[in-house]
């Protein structure tokens, strides 16, 4: 599991660290760190040219630092300094022992020729969007030709929330020390950061137990365990499915699909598209009467296509009133919004599973903030809340929080909502913990993407078809990666 720290749980383990050590170390660590990592990036550093921006704080002092390592190893180097009154002593003195050359925010840049652009300008200090002369150069610097590097975060980017409220620095890699923070994974943050590399400053025995994570392929492993040899189809979990209607009869089949391609113990179904999950899996055991109808089941999903109707609240208020773990996605969630009552106060788990649109629908929009939001709405109903996105967050209703490091964007078509649905009952009707089963499921669902992805456009179905060998290589036993895996 990765961490996710905010600035001010990074602060203050940076504050203990630097009671302890020397003065300087710990830019030392960051700057050296940073370095490494831009050396590995460029793959060399004799004669290439690098613009490092730096701004007046500790940001631009891990720059300049950084910038003098280069310049060292035989770079040419052009600090650009956004206040040359304020900037960083010891970082300027460096760079310039080192050989490199200093300029104000109107000088010569060299950004039009640059081979790699340090984003030094601010770091976690940073309050809103850019102001005037750094948006200028972070537009320069994303028009010019350099690889695009940012300290710590991308400067104009929001490191706990990822807002971005204006200008922002668009950067290929981030390099963020001490701990991942979560604007670099999560909302616009996320598009401006690219590839995050983590440098060890030494902040980890000092940092506070994060409120939010990211999932592993390891950590989701967990949840896909194999069957072992004493198992049958009803220990496995079984999954009850409400959903589809005669408008909507697929989101039954992708929705039951996917739960037995996920752990294909046994998946009841109960609803008014019966026929033809009948005819698409004969494995399921369909009823066309009320779920309770259906038979015993260790977890429910409800809302893919069922409808608003009288019948379809009905069918909802009967699951929810049973005392097992429900998914409340697509119609179930309109309804939950108008009767929020009907999710309040259940003893079992609940999982909402709304996009930005059915979020609103429960009173307030997302905003700048998805994990905030997301915690809030789950605070509020005592239920797991999943918001999907390009970055799906998970909240529990105690404040936990994941953010989902899987997926591509190929999954923004109609009905691969219903299949995650149907992965996140399979997933539930095993007990375990409902934030990080929804967060496993996001995952799965995710990865289940990029391979179905591998070989063009992609529709729901597709994932379907792929969960199996998704769920093989999450658990590690199938042979090759996402990306030599010619799915
Ligand atoms: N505290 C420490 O020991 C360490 C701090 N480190 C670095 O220090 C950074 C935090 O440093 P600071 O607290 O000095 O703050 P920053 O350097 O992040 O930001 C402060 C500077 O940014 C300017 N600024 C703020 N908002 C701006 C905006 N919207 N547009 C343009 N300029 C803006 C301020 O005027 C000020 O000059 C971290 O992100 C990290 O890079 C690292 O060196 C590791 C060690
Ligand atoms: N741009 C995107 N990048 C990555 N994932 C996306 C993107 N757009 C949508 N998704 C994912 O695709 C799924 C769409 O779900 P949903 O909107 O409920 O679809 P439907 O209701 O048609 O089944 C969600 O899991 C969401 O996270
Ligand atoms: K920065």
């Amino acid at each position: 599991m990765i961490g996710l720290s905010t600035a001010a749980e990074v602060r203050a383990a940076e504050d203990v660290l630097l009671a302890r050590t020397r003065e300087g170390v710990l830019m030392q660590r960051a700057a050296t760190g940073l370095a490494t990592v831009c050396l590995r990036l460029l793959g060399r550093a004799h004669g290439t040219r690098v613009t490092a921006l730096a701004g007046a704080g500790n940001n631009g002092g891990d720059a300049l630092f950084a910038g003098a390592h280069l310049a060292a190893r035989g770079a040419r180097v052009t600090a650009v300094l956004l206040d040359p009154d304020r900037a960083h002593p010891a970082g300027l003195a460096a760079l310039r022992r080192a050989g490199g050359r200093v300029t104000g925010p109107e000088g010569p840049d060299g950004l039009d020729r640059a081979d790699l652009v340090l984003d030094g300008v601010v770091g976690t200090g940073g309050r809103g969007g850019l102001r005037p002369p750094a948006a200028r150069l972070a537009g320069r610097a994303a028009a010019g030709p350099g690889m695009t590097v940012a300290v710590d975060v991308p400067s104009g980017v929001d490191a706990d929330t990822g807002a971005v409220a204006g200008e922002a620095f668009a950067a290929l890699h981030t390099v963020t020390f001490g701990a991942v923070k979560p604007g670099l994974v999560v909302g616009d943050g996320r598009g401006c950061a690219g590839t995050v590399h983590l440098v060890d400053i030494g902040l980890g025995p000092h940092l506070a137990a994060p409120r939010a994570h990211q999932l592993t392929d390891a950590d989701v492993a967990a949840h896909l365990q194999p069957p072992e040899p004493g198992d049958d189809k009803y220990s496995r979990g079984v999954v009850g499915v409400v959903a589809g209607s005669a408008v909507y009869p697929g989101a039954a089949v992708l929705c039951t699909g996917a739960a037995l391609r996920t752990r294909p113990g046994l998946v009841r179904y109960a609803g008014t598209a019966g026929d033809g999950v009948r005819a698409a899996w004969p494995e399921a055991i369909v009823t066309d009467g009320r779920p309770a109808d259906a038979g015993r089941v260790q977890a429910w999903v409800a809302g893919p296509g069922m409808g608003t109707d009288d019948d379809a609240r009905g069918a909802l208020a009967e699951v929810l009133a049973t005392d097992l773990p429900v998914v409340v996605d697509a119609d179930a969630l309109t309804m939950a919004a108008r009767e929020p009552d009907l999710v309040r106060g259940r003893g079992a788990p609940t999982v909402l599973t709304p996009h930005d649109r059915e979020f609103e629908r429960f009173g307030v929009p997302v905003g700048t903030d998805r994990i905030g939001a997301a915690r809030r709405l789950a605070a509020d109903l005592g239920a797991v809340v999943l918001l999907k996105g390009d970055a799906t967050v998970v909240a529990g209703p105690g404040g936990t929080a994941f953010v989902n490091a899987t997926g591509t964007s190929e999954l923004a078509t109609a009905g691969t909502g219903d299949v995650l649905a149907g992965i996140l009952g399979a997933l539930l009707a095993t007990g375990t913990p409902p934030a990080q089963t929804a967060a496993a499921a996001a995952h799965l669902h995710g990865r289940t993407g990029q391979l179905a992805a591998a070989r063009g456009p992609l529709v729901a179905s597709d994932l379907v078809r792929h969960l199996p060998r998704a769920v093989g290589l999450v658990r590690g036993s199938a042979t090759g990666s996402l990306r030599d895996s010619g799915a």
